[in-house]
């Protein structure tokens, strides 16, 4: 098995060219790269990772050779401006790795785009789960990633609307591939492509009828504060849209759909995109906000509430007369016993069969999730990954909103609050590299305030 490997790998990944035959040698028959690819698709989980491995750890750049045309270069300081480009460029194509070529020979034959794609799935996968993050690993997908992003630039990629016109095949995998509100039956998907909705893909010549990122949106007459509004209404299917009604472009789901191209950023540009034919379509529209989720709050509470607990701080978290309410309405006895009723009904949702406590509990859970999506940090950037996205597309943080998401697990994900994450579009671009250079989260002066509040009650 191994030497089978060993022999795959040198006989398909060919040497490179010497700097002077770089542009002149023929490529390799058609036949190299499908071998290898037959070859890997024939592996299972756990050999694609040794094969990778040999690939990245034996195939990748000739160090030696590198590291002579860098002394060389060193040698040349000083020389006319000419002689020093020409051995830069001598050093740059040393730097190639030899399975470059491979990989470029292989995104030409039939197929070859998706099975890239695909490969650098595992690549992620083997990453993210720590079964290998060796540096040779590491090089290849990004090489691998920096093809991609070239083969997937936006100006490649074709805007497809879905409707209910649309190829069976496509609806289908529009319903299977959404990943917020998943999609139960036919009438569901009718109404997400029906009156006052649109429907937008991202797809490439070289994947035809696969959609790569899509995005779905509601066309409101304001920004929309509730969810239930836009996948549960029961609008007339085959209403005509009344243009004085919208005004506003909700994005209220966006997913991805192939793992390999992570990180080549599809989904800002198609929103950036959608944005741009919605303005065509409705010349009036001055309104480009999502409705987000907030995966993630309803455990970090719990984890915060625990925290609290062991230090005794649990007063930070709610008011004294917070706490008095949870003590009422769950007939505990004052004190710690509180708080743990608390972890109970946020734990099993029950707190939402009561006025009561829906009313009590607002104040402090609005500013507990402004302060989780403004305030967390994971390496400086927001915790949150749904704001981390918006935040690195130029969004604002603009509203937090009670109630939004009364679903069961709307209600367990995130106590049911629910975020608008605006587009202004004058200034996508600026609170972009503001977030992004300077980690810098631009907010809503509702968002300020919730977080004010949370900080004067916890000293953070
Ligand atoms: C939110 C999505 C669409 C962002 O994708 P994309 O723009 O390609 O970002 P990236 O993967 O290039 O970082 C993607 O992360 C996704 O599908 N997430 C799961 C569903 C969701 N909307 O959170």
């Amino acid at each position: 098995e191994h030497n089978s490997m060993e022999e795959i790998l040198k006989k398909t990944v060919v040497t490179l060219p010497t700097y002077e035959m770089r542009d002149k040698s023929p490529p390799p028959p058609e036949s190299n790269s499908l071998e290898f690819m037959l070859f890997y698709k024939s592996l299972e989980k756990e050999q694609r990772l040794e094969f990778l491995e040999k690939l990245s750890h034996d195939f990748g750049v000739d160090h030696r050779w590198a590291s002579d045309l860098a002394a060389k270069l060193l040698d040349t300081q000083g020389r006319d401006v000419a002689t020093i480009l020409q051995v830069e460029d001598r050093l740059r194509y040393s730097l190639t790795p030899r399975y470059r070529q491979l990989l470029t020979h292989i995104s030409k034959v039939q197929g070859g785009v998706k099975f890239l794609v695909d490969l650098r799935a595992d690549l992620i996968e083997f990453a993210s789960s720590k079964i290998s993050d060796s540096p040779h690993m590491r090089d290849l997908n990004s090489t691998l990633k920096s093809l991609l992003s070239e083969w997937f630039s936006v100006g490649l990629l074709r805007l497809e609307r879905i409707t209910w016109q649309s190829p069976c095949e496509i609806l289908q995998k529009i319903s299977q591939y959404e990943a917020v509100h998943p999609v139960r039956n036919w009438t569901d998907i009718k109404r997400r492509v029906g009156p006052y909705r649109r429907c937008y893909a991202f797809t490439h010549a070289s994947m035809p009828g696969e959609p790569l990122v899509v995005l779905h949106v509601a066309l409101t007459e304001d920004i929309a504060n509730n969810i239930q509004g836009i996948v549960r209404e029961f609008a007339t299917l085959d209403a005509d849209e009344d243009v004085n009604k919208i005004n506003a472009a909700i994005f209220y789901s966006i997913s991805s759909t192939q793992a390999g191209l992570q990180g080549v950023e599809l989904g800002n540009y198609l929103i950036k995109r959608v944005v741009r034919e919605l303005q065509s379509e409705f010349p009036h529209m001055a309104q480009f906000s999502s409705l987000s989720p907030i995966p993630g709050f309803s455990s970090w509470l719990q984890g915060a509430l625990g925290q609290h607990k062991k230090e005794g701080r649990a007063t930070e978290l709610l008011s004294e007369q917070e706490w008095r309410e949870v003590e009422d309405v769950t007939g505990t006895a004052p004190g710690a016993p509180a708080l743990e009723a608390l972890r109970r009904l946020i734990g099993t949702s029950e707190w939402i069969h009561s006025d009561r406590l829906i009313h009590s509990l607002e104040p402090a859970l609005m500013r507990l999730c402004a302060w989780y999506l403004y305030g967390e940090k994971r390496r400086g950037y927001a915790l949150n990954p749904v704001a981390n996205f918006h935040l690195q597309n130029g969004a604002t943080m603009w509203r937090l909103n009670w109630q939004a998401d009364t679903s069961p697990r709307g209600i367990a994900n995130s106590c049911g609050i629910m975020v608008n994450y605006r587009y202004f579009l004058q200034e996508t671009s600026t609170n972009s590299a503001a977030y992004m250079q300077n980690k810098f989260i631009k907010a809503s002066e509702q968002v300020l305030g919730l977080v004010s509040q949370f900080q004067k009650s916890s000293k953070l």
